[in-house]
């Protein structure tokens, strides 16, 4: 994406800022109220039956909250957290130097865990069933494997890619939440809590539009939130709705959170294409992007707020996306000029 402002992985400054903003409770965490009740009734029985929690898996996209909610895991509990990421573990014995060094029920935090090495996947199958792993020493004929046990832990596995975790593994986790994105209320409410934090002065019409353009993540509405922060600072004048307008302007950020990237790929689609269907690649010229961003960035958002479609033959505008760039809908879809799905 050509605007940074808009993207759902942390960047910049966000770590800094995130690390102040992380709600520590399950009370104090905001939205997603069914993963709320679940992971509550799962934490109170383990401290119920003295024991240490079932492994949890977090699935869902960037920015809407597996991090923190691994931190309230561990902070519910009263329990150490160690926290690692899938890009971290490329050996079994990278998995093995963190697994025998855990004390007893400690919260064991794997981001991105779809992308640990197979290796190391099949020793955490044997480690989250049994509290053991199997320490392969020597090499050839000699080879022996010496047992080892471990320290009881819960696992909690964060995925933006749920589909690609073998079923062995997915199967080992005793709860999987998935995460949604988040309606424009509830972003109001984590920008309400966040502005109060921050120490700035914002009105709640302020806030609904920032929420509003917000794409449904947190990390992005707090980000939009910093930014609009930083207008009213340096035009020294309130931090409202006509300084969110300004800043997010300046971003380039439209009043639904679409991007100047978002608006080329709909206008290109609309005006060049007749609303569709069109391939992907003929778009990715057409806009001057590499098909993968349009695949993996502003696709996805575009077909999730319905203004765009997906067929056989290619990308297809709606009706929303006609009157979203100000047009009259034409009556459904144009045939296609190119079929390069
Ligand atoms: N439900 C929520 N209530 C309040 N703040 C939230 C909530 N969810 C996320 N946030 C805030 O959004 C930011 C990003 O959250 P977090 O780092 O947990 O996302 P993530 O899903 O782990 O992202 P990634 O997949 O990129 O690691 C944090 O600053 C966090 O405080």
């Amino acid at each position: 994406m050509t605007d940074d402002v808009l993207q759902p992985e942390a960047a910049g400054d966000d770590l800094a800022f995130e690390g102040a903003l992380r709600p520590a409770s399950l009370a104090e965490f905001v939205g997603q109220q069914k993963v709320r009740g679940q992971l509550e009734l799962l934490l109170n029985a383990a401290t119920l039956q003295n024991r240490a929690p079932d492994h949890i898996l977090l699935a869902g996209p960037p920015g809407l909250g597996k991090t923190t909610l691994a931190m309230i895991v561990a902070h519910e509990g009263n329990r150490p957290l160690r926290m690692t990421s899938g890009p971290a573990i490329q050996h079994a014995g990278d998995l093995a130097a963190v697994l025998s060094s855990l004390v007893p029920g400690e919260v064991l935090f794997i981001d991105e865990i779809h992308r640990m090495a197979r290796s190391a996947e099949e020793m955490l199958y044997l480690a989250m069933e049994d509290f053991r792993v199997d320490i392969m020493v020597g090499k050839g004929a000699g080879a022996t494997s010496i047992p080892l046990e471990l320290a009881p832990f819960t696992l909690v596995g964060a995925t933006t890619r749920a589909g690609l975790l073998p079923n062995p593994l997915r199967d080992r986790f005793g709860f999987t939440a998935h995460l949604e994105f988040y309606e424009t209320d509830e972003l109001h409410r984590v920008l309400e809590r966040a502005a109060a934090l921050i120490g700035l002065a914002i009105g709640s019409d302020a806030l609904t539009e920032i929420a509003g353009r917000s794409r449904g993540t947190p990390r992005i509405a707090n980000r939009l939130l910093r930014r609009v922060r930083d207008y009213a600072l340096v035009h020294g004048g309130a931090a409202d709705h006509s300084a969110v307008r300004a800043a997010l302007e300046l971003y380039d950020v439209d009043e639904h959170g679409l991007d100047r990237l978002d608006r080329a790929v709909l206008s290109a689609i609309v005006e060049r294409f007749g609303g569709g269907p069109v391939g992907l690649s003929t778009l990715a010229v057409t806009v001057g992007e590499e098909a993968e961003t349009i695949e993996a960035v502003v696709e996805p958002f575009l077909v999730r707020t319905g203004l765009v479609t997906r067929s056989p033959r290619g990308r297809i505008a709606t009706a929303r996306a006609w009157t979203h760039l100000g047009l009259s809908p034409q009556a459904g879809p144009q045939p296609g000029l190119i079929d390069d799905l």
